[in-house]
C-alpha cells in the first residue's frame, strides 16, 4: 500500500478540470464547487443533476466534446471519471507528461491523490480515508462520526475561533492562554446558548488575566474546573 499523506489545500479560484460528467463526475464537481475551485467539466453528456446545475446557475464551465490529450493544460488539478476506462487512462497519460495532480476515479493505482469522505461543520472538516481500500467504509464511518459531531459544532467553533483571538490579545502568558484554551473544550461550552457561552468565557478569561496578571498564581491550572452554568447540563447530552 502507498502511504498517502493528508492535507487541506486552498483551491478558491483555481482551475480544476474533471474529465465525464456522470454520477461519480457529479460528486467530484460538487466538492470542488464547495471549495470555491473554477471548475470545467469535460463530457459530451452530464448527470441530471449537473445538467440543472449548469442550466440554472453556470456554476462551473461545461465542454460538451469528448477528451483530447491537449486539454490538460494550466488546471492545478485533473479528475478523470467517465465510464471508458481508456478515456481515463489517456487523461493520466496527458497529465503525467505535466508532472500534474490526477485523480483517476476506476485507477486507485495510478491517482496521486484520492478524494476522502468529509464532514463539514462551517470551519471544521473531518476527513475519513481508506487510501482507497474500501471507499464505502470510509463513507460508513464518516456517518457515524456525523452524529458524534453534530450541526453544533458550526457556531461552538466560531466561538472558539473568537474567543481565541480575544485570549492572544489580552493574555500574554502562554501556559495560561494554553489552559483556557482547554478548559473551553468543556462540554458545558459546546451545549451553552450563545450568549450564555460569550458569559462563561469573558468570566473566565477575566478571572486569568487578573491571576496572570499577579503572576506566580499558576500552581493550580491542573486542578482547576470550567466554570459551571445553571442549567447546563455537562454530561453528553444523547451523544
Ligand atoms: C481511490 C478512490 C479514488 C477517488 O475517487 O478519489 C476511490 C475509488 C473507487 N471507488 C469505487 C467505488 C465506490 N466509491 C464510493 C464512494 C466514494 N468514493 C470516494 C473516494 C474514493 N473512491 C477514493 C478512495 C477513498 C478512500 O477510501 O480513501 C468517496 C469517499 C469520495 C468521493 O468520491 O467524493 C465517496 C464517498 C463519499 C461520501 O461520503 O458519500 C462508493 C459508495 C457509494 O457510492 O455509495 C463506491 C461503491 C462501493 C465500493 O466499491 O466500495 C471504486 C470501484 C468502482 C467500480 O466498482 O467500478 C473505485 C475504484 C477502485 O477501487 O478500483
Ligand atoms: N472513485 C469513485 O468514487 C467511484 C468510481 N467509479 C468508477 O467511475 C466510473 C464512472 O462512473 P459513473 O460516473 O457512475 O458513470 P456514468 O456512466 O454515470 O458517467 C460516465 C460519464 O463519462 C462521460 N464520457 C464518456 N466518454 C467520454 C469521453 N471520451 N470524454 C469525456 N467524457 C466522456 C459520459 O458523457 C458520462 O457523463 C465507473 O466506470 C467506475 O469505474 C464508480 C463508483 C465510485
Amino acid at each position: 500500500m502507498r502511504q498517502q499523506y493528508p492535507l487541506m489545500i486552498d483551491l478558491s479560484g483555481r482551475s480544476c478540470l474533471v474529465v465525464g460528467g456522470g454520477e461519480v463526475a457529479e460528486r467530484k464537481v460538487l466538492s470542488l464547487m464547495q471549495a470555491g475551485a473554477d471548475v470545467t467539466v469535460l463530457s459530451p453528456e452530464l448527470s441530471p443533476g449537473l445538467h440543472a446545475l449548469w442550466q440554472e446557475q453556470r456554476k462551473f464551465r461545461w465542454i460538451a466534446e469528448e477528451f483530447r490529450q491537449q486539454q490538460v493544460a494550466g488546471y492545478t488539478l485533473v479528475i478523470a471519471a467517465t465510464n471508458r476506462a481508456e478515456v481515463n487512462l489517456a487523461v493520466y497519460r496527458a497529465v503525467k507528461l505535466t508532472d500534474g495532480w490526477i485523480n483517476i476515479v476506476d485507477r486507485p493505482d495510478l491517482c496521486n491523490f484520492i478524494v476522502p469522505s468529509v464532514i463539514q461543520r462551517g470551519k471544521l472538516m473531518v476527513a475519513v480515508s481508506t487510501s482507497g481500500a474500501s471507499p464505502s467504509l470510509a463513507k460508513k464511518l464518516k456517518t457515524e462520526l456525523e452524529r458524534l459531531i453534530g450541526p453544533e459544532y458550526e457556531e461552538y467553533l466560531d466561538f472558539l475561533a473568537e474567543t481565541r483571538q480575544q485570549v492572544l490579545a489580552q493574555v500574554d502568558d502562554a501556559k495560561v492562554r494554553k489552559r483556557i484554551f482547554q478548559q473551553l473544550l468543556d462540554d458545558a461550552y459546546l451545549f451553552a446558548s450563545g450568549e450564555e457561552r460569550k458569559n462563561m468565557a469573558a468570566s473566565l478569561i477575566g478571572e486569568w488575566s487578573r491571576e496572570g496578571g499577579q503572576g506566580g498564581k499558576h500552581e493550580n491550572v491542573e486542578s482547576r474546573n470550567p466554570p459551571q452554568h445553571a442549567g447546563v447540563n455537562t454530561d453528553r447530552m444523547g451523544h
